[in-house]
């Protein structure tokens, strides 16, 4: 059966990201089809979705506007997958400040916690249920302050950066930017919700 991905796709890596999970999807035997995600309607069709990176308050406010943000409530809640990253992350979880988040990770974060120095980078990060070290883009990236009930996959200088909650995983990086799509993979097929 092929399964149904919905991308976000309000800003943000959404091309990479569709070529992310049709890599991950391929490696692990499975098709899957592609959609866009800008207004409701959409979500429901899908097995799974993703949450690409960019502003937090431009994809909350739109998530909230066009009433998107009910169909990812009920899509967690039916225990479907979801890979949120960065912007996502926030969005994701509990309040912060001018964000008007969805609160269905169990998280606190700050944004852009990694300050101007190091804005951006690169690094090769350990993460829970990978053999080998990640490559992970940091852009203006986010870190939790709290992961409350969250397991904790993956740090940064002791800060947690990626984190799984039931059906979500969700990081303070960018993995749709290299080849390497194992996130994806343990996001959607590898985990507890993996779509098998
Ligand atoms: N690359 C990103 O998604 C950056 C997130 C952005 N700094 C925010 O707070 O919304």
């Amino acid at each position: 059966m092929t399964l149904t991905a919905g991308v976000l796709a309000v800003q943000g890596d959404v091309s990479e990201h569709a070529h992310a999970i049709e890599r991950a999807a391929r490696n692990h035997g499975r098709s899957v089809a592609v959609r866009e995600i800008r207004s409701r309607g959409v979500l429901p069709e899908c097995d799974l979705l993703l949450v690409p990176g960019g502003e937090s308050t431009t994809i909350s406010r739109l998530v909230h506007d066009e009433g998107i943000d009910t169909e990812i409530h009920s899509h967690v809640e039916h225990d479907k997958p979801v890979l949120a990253t960065c912007a996502g992350l926030i969005v994701f979880g509990r309040a912060t400040g001018r964000v008007e988040t969805l609160g269905v990770l169990d998280v606190d974060v700050e944004r852009n916690a990694f300050g101007r120095q190091h804005d951006s980078f690169e690094t090769a990060l350990d993460v829970t249920g990978l053999d080998e070290p990640f490559p992970a883009a940091f852009i203006r990236a986010p870190a939790i302050t709290n992961p409350g009930n969250c397991a904790v996959l993956a740090r940064v200088a002791g800060r947690p950066v990626a984190v799984r909650q039931g059906p979500i995983v969700a990081t303070a990086f960018h993995p749709e930017l290299t080849d390497d799509a194992r996130i994806h993979r343990l996001a959607f097929f590898d985990g507890p919700a993996g779509t098998q």
